[in-house]
């Protein structure tokens, strides 16, 4: 089954906007997992809108499930995750400016860097996964950066979804059976919500992870975190 890794950026956007501690960023990280999530991601962007260097060192202290951190790999941020050793690391091409994550790697022109922070992340047990689009050839390429996987950036299928679910899917599900060809690994995320993430994950071959953050965390204003993590949980389940 597909795995869901909470990411808890948006709790720390919360926590922020007061300055204290409420809602507690390290309780979050207990209760995802608690509440059936098989991981818990975070983004400690260079500004620290929302998680910050803290916040990562506190979540790794309660992690028993998964710890994915994703991020720029600048001097800062490698620093971090080699001292934090998480299980995966999500590299990221995000300028500092930008207000999220939107576009994939290109790892054409960034192959010769891509391939230096792979191999220092690797030396530290480190399993290694770069966003990146459904462009063959930036796929095809992603493979020659020795990661072991890929994570799919699935906000054009979710914008395109309520419109013309077909045509929104078929690129993605190309990339993924490309990606398996050149022996990737797949994640994929952004943009996935309870509306798109079913069908998803019905489409998509050989999809290892999801990790979902501000959908699921706006939902469980309304739903709260146990149900909404269940809900999302069940949207992974593939009819038999
Ligand atoms: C890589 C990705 O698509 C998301 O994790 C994104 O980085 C979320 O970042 P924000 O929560 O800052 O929008
Ligand atoms: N890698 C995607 C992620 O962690 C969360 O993205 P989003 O669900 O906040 O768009």
């Amino acid at each position: 089954m597909t795995k869901l890794s909470v990411n808890i950026n948006k709790i720390a956007t919360l926590r922020n906007s007061r300055g204290g501690n409420m809602p507690d960023v390290q309780k979050a990280a207990v209760d995802v997992q608690d509440f059936g999530a098989d991981g818990v991601t975070v983004h400690p962007r260079p500004d620290e809108r929302h998680i910050r260097r803290k916040d990562v060192y506190d979540i790794k202290g309660v992690i028993k499930t998964e710890f994915n951190i994703e991020g720029y790999p600048s001097p800062d941020f490698l620093n971090l995750v080699k001292s934090v050793k998480p299980h995966q690391v999500t590299l990221v091409p995000d300028p500092p400016e930008a207000i999220t994550s939107n576009a994939g790697w290109d790892t054409i022109q960034h192959l010769s860097f891509l391939q230096d922070v792979i191999a220092e992340l690797k030396e530290y047990g480190i399993r290694t996964s770069i966003f990146i689009g459904t462009d063959a050839e930036m796929i095809i390429k992603a493979s020659e950066t020795n990661t072991d996987r890929v994570e799919l950036y699935t906000e054009p299928y979710a914008t395109h979804y309520p419109i013309d679910r077909e045509k929104a899917i078929a690129p993605f599900v190309e990339a993924a059976n490309l990606a398996n060809k050149v022996g990737l690994k797949i994640n994929a995320g952004h943009d996935l919500s309870l509306e798109n993430l079913r069908f998803f994950n019905e489409r998509i071959p050989f999809l290892k992870e999801v990790s979902i953050g501000h959908a699921l965390i706006a939902d469980a204003l309304y739903l709260g975190l146990e149900k909404t993590i269940a809900l999302y949980k069940d949207q992974l389940v593939k009819e038999k």
